[in-house]
């Protein structure tokens, strides 16, 4: 399903972006001001054992989060869980994003802020880790599902009734789920989108639908796959282009860890079927939003000193068209949290 896995550490530590102003022009990691780039206080990663670069926020990782296997250790879901909303955690960190939510601006959102994405992120954490328990019990998809709608319903009761996480849930929950069935990493390339499609494919195709979910109803007329086809299949995009894109980025930019995720997030608008741009903004902009994200790319992606002020300026045109690519958002966290399961300690 995929190459390799890139040897490359995960240096997405401390990789979360604040301070820093859209359109500003910054970003160049040569102008020094990589200190700007912070998820809160200095931890150490050798603490996290699974993932270099992902370090959750939650109280018990604050510098103490055992190793896997040690004394004191944490469960290995509770493990996956920290992992999973420490994913979500970077993908609300990442910046410039094509309008989406960051903790800079609520992009092309009126309802939603960065709080909001960290309500949600939070209310998510054991449901992910009974997610990873069900997998490693090697439980089905109607089971899983049942855990997926409680998820859905926490995400609902953190946020007042707003839809932040409701695909991530689902892509990131399978991803868990196949992560404990999988026990311990690292894991060999592509594992993860392996054991979804060959465990889950019939089970995820074979749901119920609800009929007038956007992603459902834009999927009906459009006839795209979306987020179940994107899951059934393996997740190939996450593969054949995040994952890529991001070990790519990394290695342009290995102190730049924001850099890295946003390369990632634009090759992922471009190669999407993402369902929420075709539900906001039609044919019309869901071809703007791709083509503008390819174009990115093309003229040299996060390769270029300029890279921050275009994917600003990318991020101001696609909230002046109020679209939002919360698809390929949540195809980023999942893109982290397997980087971080193949890449190891
Ligand atoms: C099977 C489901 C995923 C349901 O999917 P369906 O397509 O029927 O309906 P949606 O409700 O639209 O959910 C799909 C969400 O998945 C994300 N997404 C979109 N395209 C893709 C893609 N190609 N690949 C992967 N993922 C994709 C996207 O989620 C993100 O965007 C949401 C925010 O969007 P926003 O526009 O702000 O808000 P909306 O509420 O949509 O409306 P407006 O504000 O614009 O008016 C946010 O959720 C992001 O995460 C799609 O929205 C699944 O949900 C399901 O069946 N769940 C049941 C539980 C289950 O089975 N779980 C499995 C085990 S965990
Ligand atoms: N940061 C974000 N902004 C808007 N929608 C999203 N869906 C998932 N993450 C998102």
């Amino acid at each position: 399903m995929t190459g390799a896995p890139s040897p490359s550490p995960s240096p997405l530590c401390g990789g979360g972006w604040a301070g820093r102003k859209a359109g500003s022009g910054e970003g160049n990691p040569a102008s020094g001001r990589e200190a700007a780039l912070t998820l809160g206080p200095a931890r150490s990663c050798t603490v996290v054992p699974l993932s270099a670069g992902l370090r959750p926020d939650t109280p018990a990782s604050q510098g103490t989060l055992p190793r896997r296997g040690g004394r004191g250790a944490v469960a290995p879901s509770a493990h996956l869980a920290a992992l999973a909303v420490a994913a979500l955690r970077l993908e609300l960190d990442t910046y410039p994003k094509p309008g989406l939510v960051s903790r800079v601006d609520s992009g092309s959102h009126a309802d939603m802020d960065a709080a909001t994405f960290a309500a949600s992120a939070s209310a998510l954490e054991p449901h992910f880790a009974a997610l990873a328990r069900a997998g490693a019990a090697g439980l089905a998809m109607p089971a899983l599902r049942r855990i997926g709608l409680e998820a859905e319903a926490a995400m609902r009761a953190a946020t007042g009734g707003v839809n932040t996480h409701r695909g991530a849930i689902f892509g990131l929950g399978l991803l868990a789920a196949a992560a404990g069935a999988l026990g311990p990493g690292p894991l060999p390339a592509g594992a993860l989108g392996a054991h979804v499609r060959e465990r889950h494919a019939a089970g995820i195709l074979g749901g119920p639908e609800l009929l007038h979910a956007p992603g459902a109803r834009a999927r009906r007329r459009h006839r795209i796959g979306g987020a179940p086809a994107e899951a059934a299949a393996g997740f190939p995009t996450l593969y054949r282009v995040g994952l890529p894109a991001l070990r790519r980025a990394r290695a342009l930019r290995p102190s730049d860890a924001n850099a890295a995720r946003v390369g990632c997030c634009l090759a992922l608008v471009a190669a999407l079927e993402d369902t929420n741009l075709l539900h906001r903004g039609g044919e019309g902009g869901y071809r703007f939003a791709r083509d503008a994200a390819a174009r990115f790319d093309r003229a040299g992606g996060v390769a270029r000193d300029d890279w921050f002020a275009r994917a600003a300026a990318l991020h101001r045109a696609f909230v002046a068209r109020r679209l939002s690519p919360g698809g390929a958002a949540d195809l980023l966290a999942m893109t982290l949290f397997v980087d971080a399961l193949e890449t190891g300690p």
